[in-house]
């Protein structure tokens, strides 16, 4: 019998390298054992949801590898795009040791040839967040600038691709690479605006990758996302995208998503992945890139910062 929510333990006694990010359609990962769950404050509020400690075997030594699971609009869909703590979820995440995030988020088609129920695992964005969704833990009293010109992680990005290829003819189409435009939401476009994002280079759009995307580059986190094409958008002749459409084609396809998370969780859990689990590419990196002199450095935000990146500032 599955244990209650009660009977699970709320602390998990070694750092979790891997991380979930789940989206519409995908709030919970069954079929993995629930070794915990976490209730983690952090100095920029509560995460969306409680985090789940997941047990998954690793192919190569049959070890138990620890995965965080998160559910980005709260374990009931409460959050709009807008109101998802962002930075809470990242911050938590980095805190119990994820440096590696695999997210998933529901996305509508700019493209012909990406239809519906299709897999994208894009490698560039473009911000159409409006500014009102914070987007920095460098801030108030201390500045410090991080490169996004490839806003996903290659490395984590090509296992993913793999895995994904790994599944084709069962069901499963997978776009390598695509430009995601990440919308304000909770509306969607309107049809000139979604004309406007193909005339852009956008593959598919979304209203969560940022500043999702953003925070896990400022937390040293390689991040890599896996779009499912939930609609086609408006600028298609094939009718305006309403939330049913959306759910319709993810339950239809969740297990394929399913699945295909499930074969990116067991390729990471490869001893061969555990440098890149632990991001050791970008470990240190914000040591760097500071803008503030010493002397300007507030109290209040090296407090912040210490919590997050321990020892560094
Ligand atoms: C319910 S349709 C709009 C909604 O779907 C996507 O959610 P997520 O990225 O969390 O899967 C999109 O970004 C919007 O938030
Ligand atoms: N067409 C669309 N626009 C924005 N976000 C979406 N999520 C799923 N479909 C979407």
């Amino acid at each position: 019998m599955a244990p209650q929510d009660e009977d699970i333990p709320t602390t998990y006694p070694d750092p979790i390298h891997i991380g979930v990010i789940g989206g519409t359609g995908l709030d919970h990962l069954p079929h993995f054992r629930k070794a915990a769950v976490l209730h983690i404050s952090t100095p920029w509020g509560l995460p969306s949801s409680p985090i789940t400690i997941l047990e998954h075997p690793s192919p190569s030594t049959g070890k138990a590898i620890p995965i965080a699971f998160l559910a980005r609009h709260g374990p009931h869909h409460e959050l709009t795009p807008s109101e998802i703590p962002v930075r809470a979820n990242i911050a938590a995440l980095r805190k119990i040791g994820v440096r590696c995030i695999i997210a998933f988020s529901a996305a509508g088609s700019l493209a012909e040839e990406v239809k519906p129920r299709d897999f994208v695992v894009p490698d560039q964005c473009i911000d159409r967040t409006k500014g009102i969704r914070p987007h920095t833990f460098f801030e108030d009293g201390f500045v410090l600038h991080v490169p996004f010109a490839d806003p996903f992680d290659g490395k984590v990005g090509d296992v993913v691709r793999k895995c994904g290829h790994s599944l084709e003819g069962e069901g499963v189409v997978l776009h390598d690479k695509g430009t995601v435009v990440v919308m304000e939401g909770p509306q969607f476009s309107t049809r000139a605006e979604s004309r406007m994002y193909r005339s852009w280079g956008g593959t598919v759009i979304n209203m969560s990758t940022l500043p999702e995307a953003k925070l896990a580059a400022e937390a040293e986190i390689a991040y890599q996302v896996i779009l499912m094409s939930t609609d086609y958008d408006c600028w298609h002749d094939s009718g305006d995208v309403t939330v049913e459409m959306v759910m319709g084609h993810m339950r239809a396809n969740a297990l394929n998503a399913r699945r295909f998370i499930a074969a990116v969780l067991d390729e990471l859990s490869k001893e061969e992945h555990a440098h890149l689990v632990r991001a050791t590419h970008l470990a240190g990196a914000r040591k760097f890139g500071i803008s503030t002199y010493t002397a300007g450095r507030s109290e209040k935000a090296l407090e912040k910062l210490g919590w997050l990146f321990e020892g560094y500032f």
